[in-house]
């Protein structure tokens, strides 16, 4: 249905941006059956009327980092409606892409949804670099770091605590990839523990850790699970330690028009990361879980760990919690800690992130439109921006190649 190759080339003489995507090929992809792009490692503006399809291409870029991309969507979901069964196999989407910034030189990577995966059966995700089929998903940081802003984030602020956490898990993952592997890992043993307690829900009462049975049943399955836990849990929070106060440091030293954002951690283990070594930390989260099996098994989840962490932030000028202040201003400071994240994560890894800015821009007045273009200048990043209204993206003309969609058409 589609198939768009040529946009054109910025000006080569811009500073070189880095993690940035040239080519990129969606294949049965939400409402694509096929579409081509070849862009500069420039900024890249797509514009087009509600539904063109410029959301789904933002999504399939957040694919090509870890985790469930930028709507969290079911693998399942994403393939195309009506796009055929090929050889007998289900129908299946694939996202491939020509990343550039590496200093290893271009690299080629694939992301989709494993062909033929039968219904009711796990869905699989099938990771391709360079041409080699890789086990599980976290490679694909280390060749590409990615932070989105989508309108569904409008709340990050206001609502629950659980948003702003993967918020933070995604900020330290384009940083340190193997966050990623340390997080799943906790979460799993977390929904393990919960598991086990509810099974045995009565046996875990007066029960205390090592004494090795519980209700003459082995308990070391108990133990094994909160020794993963122990350890993945200060892993988790010293690296969301380590980012906050890495962002803490280039926030404060922001003096543009986005408002002074401050950020700082309400958590239990990392207050204890403060005061003590890691290893110390691990031995008091495991002790902490030993102890609260009996309220656990109740309450089916577990009262300590940086599953309880929050993410607080504040607007300094005004000394308000984020939440308070008008939607414009939680957007602005949404883009200031992302561009305080793309800071730190240049100075940390060598080259920018990747930028995925949904609906951002027409939220902005005109001097935080023209910041965001010169920050981004200056960042040599490359953004995708989306908006139904390209006269809004007049300040980033000298810098970024504009495509318009229509119906899931690119229009030259
Ligand atoms: N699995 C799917 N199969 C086919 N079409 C889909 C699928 N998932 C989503 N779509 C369609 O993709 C279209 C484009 O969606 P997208 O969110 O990219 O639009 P958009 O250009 O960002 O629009 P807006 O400006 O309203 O945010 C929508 O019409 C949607 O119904």
């Amino acid at each position: 249905m589609i198939d768009g190759v040529g946009a054109p080339r910025a000006d080569a003489s811009r500073p070189r941006a880095a993690s940035a995507v040239t080519r990129l090929t969606l294949t049965d992809f939400r409402c694509y059956a096929r579409l081509r792009l070849e862009v500069a490692p420039a900024p890249v503006v797509l514009t087009g009327p509600n539904g063109a399809g410029k959301t789904n291409v933002l999504e399939a870029l957040s694919l090509l980092t870890p985790g469930r991309g930028l709507r969290g969507a079911r693998l399942g979901e994403i393939t195309r409606l009506g796009a055929p069964a090929a050889g007998g196999r289900g129908a299946a989407w694939a996202v491939a892409a020509t990343v550039e910034g590496d200093p290893a030189g271009p690299v080629t990577l694939g992301s989709g949804l494993e062909p033929g995966t039968p219904a009711g059966a796990p869905e699989r995700r099938v990771v391709r670099i360079n041409g080699e089929t890789v086990r599980g998903q976290a490679a694909l940081g280390f060749h590409i770091g990615a932070l989105w802003l989508t309108p569904a984030m409008d709340g990050l602020f206001r609502e629950g605590a659980g948003g702003r956490r993967r918020f933070l898990d995604r900020l330290v993952i384009a940083l340190d990839p193997d966050h990623a592997g340390r997080a799943a890992a906790h979460a799993h043993a977390l929904r393990e523990r919960a598991r086990l307690l509810r099974e045995t829900r009565g046996e875990t009462r007066g029960e205390t850790r090592g004494e090795g049975r519980v209700n003459g049943r082995d308990a070391s399955w108990l133990d094994a699970l909160e020794d993963t836990l122990a350890r993945h849990g200060v892993a988790v929070a010293a690296a969301r330690r380590d980012l906050v106060a890495r962002l803490a440091d280039a926030l404060a030293a922001d003096d543009g028009p986005f408002p002074r954002a401050t950020v700082a951690l309400d958590g239990t283990v990392e207050g204890w990361l403060g005061e003590m070594p890691a290893l110390a930390a691990e031995d008091r989260l495991r002790a902490a879980l030993a102890d609260g099996r009996r309220t656990d098994a109740e309450t089916g989840g577990a009262a300590v760990g940086p599953h309880r962490s929050d993410l607080l932030v504040r607007h300094a000028g005004r000394d308000l919690p984020a939440a308070l202040c008008s939607t414009g201003e939680q957007k602005a400071m949404l883009i200031a800690l992302t561009l305080a994240h793309a800071r730190v994560t240049t100075r940390a890894r060598g080259r920018p992130p990747l930028l995925l800015l949904d609906e951002v821009v027409a939220h902005l007045d005109a001097t935080r439109r023209a910041a965001l273009a010169d920050a981004l200048a200056t960042l040599g990043a490359q953004a995708w921006l989306t908006g139904t209204d390209a006269a809004l993206f007049a300040d980033f003309a000298d810098q970024a190649q504009i495509l318009r969609l229509v119906d899931g058409n690119l229009i030259d």
